[in-house]
């Protein structure tokens, strides 16, 4: 291999509850077709996240009652992560983890969750309802279509620097009113598309990996991973 990333599973063994592990799979597969050995470390409660030992975070969805406990614990690393994100490191953040990179979450009991304000959403929420189902947005940038399965209480307004994963064409995203869903915000994507989104939405995978890729090894010649076919022929 040529090449080497590493990826943080950021409280890896919390939000876990989508099967989000599946995602670092996808990651690595095709990292390896592109020439790319890529490992990864589980970063949880009182562990430090030091930004220079990663190339890329993966912050997965879960459930309000551990989000409440990570959301006290991810203050002690607030710095190290925006200091990660606004040097152009690489983030997947699903559901939850999406929702606690921005200013707070308002769960379902009504307690509000502080988040780190690394990206300037904000997530409020919905009165005794949830948002659950197929989805399918398109990026407007791109073209690129991707396909998931929301199921979130939730909803998230943008806010500024951020423009989202792509426009609702079936289902709700981040809120059912402004056909937003996900963010996007330098090298960070987020998204309510629930657990392995990477499986079905290769395309985003290898963004995420080239951007790492161009961030590490800037003066490398890249054409070979650039190569590497995603979509329908994976
Ligand atoms: N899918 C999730 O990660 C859910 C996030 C959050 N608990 C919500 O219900 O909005």
């Amino acid at each position: 291999m040529t090449y080497s990333l590493k990826v943080c599973h950021l409280y890896g063994d919390l939000m876990n509850t989508y099967g989000d592990l599946g995602n670092i799979l996808v990651l690595k597969y095709l990292a390896n077709k592109m020439g790319v050995a890529l490992t990864s470390e589980v970063i949880s409660l009182d562990q430090d996240f030091k930004p220079d030992q990663f190339d890329i975070v993966v912050f997965g969805g879960g459930q309000d009652f551990e989000q409440s406990i990570i959301s006290k614990d991810i203050q002690k690393k607030k710095k190290a992560l925006t200091d990660f994100i606004e040097d152009g490191g690489s983030v997947v953040a699903i559901c939850g983890g999406y929702q606690l990179l921005g200013h707070y979450y308002i769960g379902a009991n009504g307690e509000k969750l502080m988040g780190i304000g690394a990206l300037d959403h904000h997530t409020d929420k919905q009165k005794n309802h949830r948002f659950i189902g197929d989805i399918v947005i398109e990026n407007e940038e791109t073209g690129e279509k991707y396909h998931g399965f929301e199921n979130h209480q939730g909803i998230t307004f943008l806010g500024k620097g951020e423009r989202p994963l792509g426009k609702v064409l079936k289902g709700h995203g981040n809120n059912g009113r402004d056909q937003t869903e996900g963010a996007i915000y330098k090298n960070v994507y987020c998204t309510y598309f629930h657990g392995p989104v990477l499986a079905r939405n290769n395309q985003i995978a290898k963004h995420v990996l080239m951007n790492a890729l161009r961030r590490k090894y800037p003066d490398a010649d890249l054409s070979q991973a650039e190569k590497v076919k995603v979509g329908s022929t994976f």
